[in-house]
């Protein structure tokens, strides 16, 4: 694991799950009994008083659950209409329908059925979950596009769904049978007030339109632990969590930044100076763009990083001073000039591109790729580096790209295309799986931007960074300060990875911290606050 919660792929999830079966110690009918009860536990949690609900079963284990919620519901006095498939081919998921029977009936799962059942305060989606492995079609897809006019929007009714929305690929929260955002062939994207999923999250889950459709997502512990964490190699795949996750043994927010800071950052002590916190250089632009390149400058700063010097050229010097006070200006009008400024070794990491105009990253990038330090590439530069021929040769796992989705396509179009085309069958590409992909080809970490930001290394490790609870963070500036941060902390010595996936975190806590009205010059100055909350 690398740091926060693990997560794991539909298909990494069957496998814990056959593992436990098969080790005798536990039976699918048990898991699914628990699922089930967890479940129905968390509707009651939030619907205290009993209502009515409308349960929709699939054909398989996901069905499955779904009898088993009927049943757990009607025990504690719900109201139930359950509708269902014929055929229920898994022993487990039959053996819950028997047990439903005995308490009530079972109408056909279609859409004229479903249309009779308007007077539900609750509906329970349990027809795919990490099964799915084509887009829904014919009946079950006209089942669920009326389930998505009949709970999305302003509706009275609550959609609550079992492992995932009906339609989700759980590996990349894409519709399946749907091109970018959701549209295309598919039916109505769900929009469920509550998931809950078992054991961990699922790419799905975090990633593209997974965290819209899903609404609050729960994790259930179905007690799988033993078998997640035996024999098998840490997860590639991992997060900061704004919410808690059973069974986990780290789990306090706080422990997770000590954890990171001890594996690298030199903390701050007794017996250190300015030195000993490194030195941060940015490359800035010309009069008139300075303001991005403060931005990331007063970021740096901030990060706790213990000298930061701006090199704009020396016709705008003037323009930065007393930004603030702080921060040391030098001009830099051409690559030798930065060759020079290199010579001293106590700095020890850079950044190129916010406000630097394309222009002046293209004199500068082929000086700043050839040095050793660890360095930021975002904005501007991400662009002049697309311009440049054979530029992945140029990049090592010292380099951190900071590209938003627009620089993605511009460095990575057939991965971009990729992502946008129709997925007719799971799992589908994911933003996971493009990030990786471009770290692995360039042999640099890369950090695709979004509210969804995933941050790959070269050697395969990835983490989705969720941020869908703060969409004031989208304001101009706000990747420049990011950018900054991640520059702050690789020269305190966090390695590319680290600094790039705590840069995200502190970055989108600083938002959270601030709320909605925030301008990017209010993130820098959340940064004390989030350190103290943080216990650093
Ligand atoms: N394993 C366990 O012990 C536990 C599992 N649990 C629960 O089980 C869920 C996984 O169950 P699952 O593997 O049975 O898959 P599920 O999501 O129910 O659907 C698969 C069925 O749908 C079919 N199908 C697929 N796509 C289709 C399409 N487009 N249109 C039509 N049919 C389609 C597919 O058929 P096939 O692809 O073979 O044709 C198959 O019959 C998981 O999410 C969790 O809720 C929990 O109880 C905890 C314990
Ligand atoms: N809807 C959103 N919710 C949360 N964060 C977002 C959202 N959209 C963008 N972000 C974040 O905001 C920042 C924007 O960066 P960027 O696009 O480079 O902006 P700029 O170039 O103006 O600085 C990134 O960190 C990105 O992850
Ligand atoms: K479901």
């Amino acid at each position: 694991m690398l740091y926060g919660s693990e997560i794991l792929t539909a298909a990494q999830m069957r496998a814990i799950e056959s593992e436990a079966m098969d080790s005798g110690e536990v039976t699918g009918l048990t898991l699914m009994e628990r699922a089930g009860a967890a479940i129905a536990g968390q509707i009651r949690l939030r619907w205290p008083k009993p209502g009515q609900a409308t349960v929709l079963c699939g054909p398989g284990n996901n069905g499955g659950d779904g009898y088993a919620i009927a049943r757990l519901l009607a025990q504690a006095g719900w109201s139930l209409r359950v509708l269902g498939l014929d055929n229920t081919p898994g022993a487990n998921a039959a053996e819950m329908k028997r047990r439903w029977l005995e308490t009530g009936p079972i109408a056909p799962l279609t859409e004229s059925e479903l249309h009779d059942s308007p007077a539900s305060d609750v509906f329970i989606d349990a027809i795919f979950g990490t099964g799915l492995t084509r887009p829904p079609e014919g009946r079950i897809a006209a089942v669920l596009h009326k389930l998505g006019r009949m709970t999305g929007g302003s509706s009275r009714a609550s959609l609550v769904t079992v492992d995932c929305p009906s339609g989700l690929c759980m590996d990349s929260g894409r519709w399946l049978g749907s091109g970018n955002g959701g549209k295309g062939a598919g039916p109505v994207p769900l929009e469920a007030a509550l998931t809950v999923a078992f054991d961990s999250p699922k790419p799905g889950h975090l990633l593209d339109q997974g965290p819209a459709a899903c609404g609050k997502l729960v994790i259930a512990d179905i007690g799988l632990r033993r078998w997640r964490e035996d024999g098998r190699p840490p997860s590639l795949s991992a997060i900061w969590p704004e919410f808690p996750i059973p069974d986990r043994r780290i789990c306090s927010i706080r422990e997770r930044a000590r954890a990171v800071l001890d594996k690298g950052i030199s903390a701050k002590g007794p017996a250190g100076h300015k030195y000993s916190y490194g030195h941060a250089l940015i490359v800035a632009g010309a009069s008139g763009h300075g303001g991005a390149a403060r931005l990331t400058a007063r970021a740096a700063l901030r990060s706790g990083a213990g000298l930061v010097t701006i090199c704009p050229p020396h016709p705008a010097l003037s323009e930065h001073a007393g930004y603030p006070d702080a921060l040391m200006r030098r001009g830099l009008d051409h690559a030798a000039g930065l060759q020079a400024i290199l010579t001293d070794p106590r700095i020890s990491a850079l950044c190129i591109g916010p406000g630097c105009g394309v222009d002046r990253a293209v004199t500068f990038l082929p000086a700043v790729l050839e040095q050793p330090r660890p360095c930021v590439l975002d904005a501007d530069a991400l662009t002049a580096l697309a311009r440049s021929p054979d530029w992945p040769r140029a990049l090592s796992g010292h380099h951190v790209l900071t590209p938003h989705g627009g620089e993605f396509a511009r460095l990575f179009p057939d991965l971009a295309a990729k992502l946008g085309e129709t997925s007719a069958r799971g799992p589908a590409f994911s933003r996971v799986d493009a990030t990786r992909e471009a770290a692995r080809r360039c042999g640099a970490v890369i950090l695709l931007k979004g509210p969804d930001t995933v941050i790959a290394a070269p050697d395969g490790r990835a983490c989705i960074h969720s941020a869908f609870d703060v969409p004031w963070l989208a304001t101009a500036g706000s990747g420049d300060v990011l950018a900054g941060l991640i520059t702050g902390f690789l020269a305190r010595g966090l390695a590319p990875m680290e600094a790039a996936a705590f840069g995200a975190f502190v970055h989108a806590r600083a938002a959270r911290r601030f709320g909605p009205g925030l301008i990017a010059d209010d993130l820098p100055e959340q940064l004390p606050g989030v350190f103290r909350d943080l216990g650093l």
